[in-house]
Order: C-alpha cells, then sequence, then structure tokens
C-alpha cells in the first residue's frame, strides 16, 4: 500500500548550497551543525534563499490501555485535561509557541472521553483510547491506517501554507508504546530502551521494565511491518504523528521531530517511506533513558540538549530561532568577494575534527 509519494530533495541545490555556504564571511565550517541545516532546508525548498516563516504545531492526543498495568506517574484523566489546557493556550507548548510566533492547533486522535469542540481543535478519534497491550493487540490494521491516513491529511490541510512542520504529543502512558515500537524498529532490547516518562521512581520502573518485556513476547508483529507494531502497541496519536510526518514530507517540508514518543513515529514513518528522512531534522535529545541510543542508532543529530522531557513539541518549537537564524546566514551573509574580506591563505577543505563530527549527520 503506497500511502504518499516522497521526492529526493533536489541534490543540486544542495551541492550549491553548500558551496555558498563555504564562500561566505566566516572559517570554513565554523557554523558547524548550522551550516547543514541551512543547505538542507535549501535543498528542501530548491532555493538558496531559504526561509522560515510560517511554523505550524499540532500537537496529537490520545490515550492507552497499558495506563491499567501502573506504568505511568499520572492518571489517564491527564490527557484530555491537557487537551483542555492547550485549547486554553496555558501550556509549555503554547507559552513557546507564542514565543516564536508559530500557529498552534490540537488532533484528538483517540482521547477517552468528549472533548468540547473548539476552533483549535481537529476531531480524528479513531476510538476512545488504544486497548490495552498486555492483554491483546493495542489497535487493529483498520483502526491504524485510519488515524496513518488522518495524519496526512492533518499535514497536507494545516500544512500546506507552513515553511516548518512540528507535530508535538499528549498521552498518558504513550512511553510505554514508545519504547516498545522503538525496541521493535531498532532492534535494541526493551530493558536498555525503558524509561522513567514522567517520572517513576526505581519501585515503579522496575515494574515498568517487567510489564514491557511481557508484553513485546506477548505481542504478534513483524519488525519488518511497521503497520503490525503499530497494531501491536499503538497508540493513536503516534499513529496520527506518523501520516504527519509523511504528509509533510510529501508536500515538500521540513519537519521537526521533537522528543523520545515524536522519534518513535519519525521511526516507523522512516520504515514505511525511507525518504522521510531527508525532510527531518531531531529538536532535542530527550531526558528519556532510551533516547540516547535510538537516536545513535537512527544516525540523528539532536540540535539541542537541555535534559527536557515533556513532549507536547516544546523542543521542537525552541529549535524554530535556530532554524530561522541558520537559514538567514545562507540567504543574507555577505561573502569573502562582496565584502572584500580575505580568504584563507591555504585551501584546507575543513578542519577535520569538525568534518568527523559532522560527517556523519549529513543525512545526503
Ligand atoms: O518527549 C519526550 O521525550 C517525553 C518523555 C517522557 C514523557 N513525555 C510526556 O509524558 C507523557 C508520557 O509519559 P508516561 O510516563 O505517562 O508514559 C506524554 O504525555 C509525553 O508527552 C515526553
Ligand atoms: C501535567 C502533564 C503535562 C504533559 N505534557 C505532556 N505530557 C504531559 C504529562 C503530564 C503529567
Amino acid at each position: 500500500m503506497r500511502l504518499v509519494e516522497v521526492k529526493p530533495v533536489d541534490r543540486n541545490i544542495l551541492q550549491q548550497a553548500r558551496k555558498k555556504m563555504d564562500n561566505k564571511t566566516k572559517p570554513l565550517g565554523s557554523l558547524g551543525m548550522l551550516e547543514e541545516i541551512a543547505c538542507r532546508v535549501a535543498a528542501i525548498q530548491k532555493t538558496l534563499t531559504p526561509f522560515v516563516r510560517e511554523v505550524v504545531v499540532v500537537v496529537f492526543a490520545g490515550d492507552h490501555g497499558i495506563v491499567e498495568e501502573g506504568v505511568s506517574l499520572y492518571p489517564q484523566e491527564v490527557t484530555g485535561q491537557m487537551v483542555a489546557n492547550f485549547l486554553r493556550g496555558g501550556a509549555a507548548v503554547n507559552v513557546f509557541a507564542r514565543e516564536v510566533g508559530a500557529k498552534l492547533l490540537v488532533a484528538d486522535m483517540g482521547v477517552k472521553g468528549e472533548l468540547p469542540s473548539h476552533p483549535a481543535l481537529i476531531n480524528c478519534k479513531v476510538r476512545s483510547g488504544s486497548r490495552n497491550f498486555l492483554r491483546e493487540q493495542a489497535l487493529t490494521r483498520e483502526e491504524v491506517e485510519t488515524a496513518v491516513r488522518k495524519g496526512i491529511e492533518i499535514a497536507s490541510e494545516y500544512g500546506k501554507d507552513a515553511d516548518v512542520l512540528i507535530a508535538g504529543e499528549m498521552g498518558i502512558g504513550n512511553t510505554s508504546s514508545a519504547t516498545l515500537l522503538l525496541s521493535g524498529v531498532c532492534g535494541i532490547p526493551v530493558k536498555v530502551l525503558v524509561g522513567r516518562g514522567t517520572g517513576l521512581d526505581d519501585t515503579m520502573l522496575r515494574h515498568k521494565a517487567k510489564v514491557l518485556s511481557q508484553s513485546f513476547h506477548r505481542r504478534r508483529f513483524d519488525r519488518h511491518d511497521p503497520f503490525s507494531l503499530l497494531e501491536a502497541f499503538g497508540g493513536l496519536e503516534i499513529a496520527g504523528m506518523v501520516g504527519f510526518y509523511l504528509g509533510a514530507a510529501a508536500l515538500g517540508k521540513v519537519f521537526v521531530v521533537d522528543g523520545f514518543i515524536a522519534t518513535a513515529a519519525y521511526a516507523i514513518a522512516k520504515e514505511i517511506e525511507p525518504l522521510v528522512k531527508e525532510y527531518a531534522f531531531l529538536a532535542h535529545l530527550s531526558a528519556e533513558q532510551g533516547h540516547r541510543r535510538v537516536v545513535e542508532k537512527l544516525g540523528l543529530f539532536p540540535i539541542l540538549q537541555l535534559g527536557m522531557r515533556l513532549g507536547e513539541g516544546t523542543g521542537a518549537v525552541l529549535t524554530v530561532p535556530l532554524l530561522r537564524a541558520a537559514v538567514r546566514a545562507l540567504s543574507e551573509m555577505a561573502s569573502f568577494d562582496d565584502a572584500a574580506v580575505s580568504r584563507a591563505k591555504k585551501n584546507i577543505k575543513i578542519f577535520q575534527k569538525t568534518l568527523d563530527f559532522f560527517g556523519k549527520y549529513a543525512i545526503i
């Protein structure tokens, strides 16, 4: 089943952008990863004067049946309560979105109970939360496909005029789903990836690890079929984000992946369509225990490392000023010729350590 068509980003513009960046009035490579970010945005946007003006954030929300097993510190009703908070503008992601001038929407993919209608609420409820995956498959194939398709539609409808698309998430229990999805996709043992989520103590963490290891062995899935992983472990907001990333890449838009749960959605989207990676940036290294291993395995470069573990898209929104600064450097800085600044005395390709460090993160 081909859900979307994603094209590779423009290699020609990428090479020209790198050349343009090398001619800016700075020692070669001295803006570090910002240079690679700017050049890749240029290649995505097919222009040597890239820009980041409109930013759209969609917070995907859903509940998780596994919460019955005592794997989160917070009660399930917090998911719906936080959705109400997003709609009133009172959550961290609202504050950060206002700071960078981003538009924020919330997508109800599967929150338990009714939510009042609101202009910023997109109603895509597939069912009232996923099933408890310790006991049964979290979702049916049909529910997974519906949620992924809705995510694609959300990207096309609300992201078509944006320069950067961000998916946030809200779902009590979703670090449990994300841990098992990532363990399945990346082939990293559950016990290495399981973490404290919203803040479990040691006893609760041991219990969560036991529940997740048992679930991983009990459920049916084929690790090479990403849809089967979503059927086994959910959740609906994660499936929606998978679609959103696929849709963003199909639109030819830059998208920024937030934290641990968002990385699980990204990993699934990349399994479905490997070219999505050319459009993706990773916002930050989450404090959630397993994130570092996953990020290394997926070859992603976290732009920030702030010890955050909130989700909602908060880390991704915080990268917007850096993305804007990076593309402005490529678009607006003077070249050596423009500014009559002398070039290096010797044509050294690039400082070797910088190359070793950043080279492995050059996606293309
Ligand atoms: O984004 C992250 O890296 C992250 C790490 C830990 C927790 N969270 C958030 O916390 C909730 C899930 O935590 P838990 O303990 O209920 O599985 C969910 O609403 C996420 O948005 C988010
Ligand atoms: C209060 C609260 C806010 C959140 N935002 C994202 N995940 C969250 C989890 C909790 C518990």
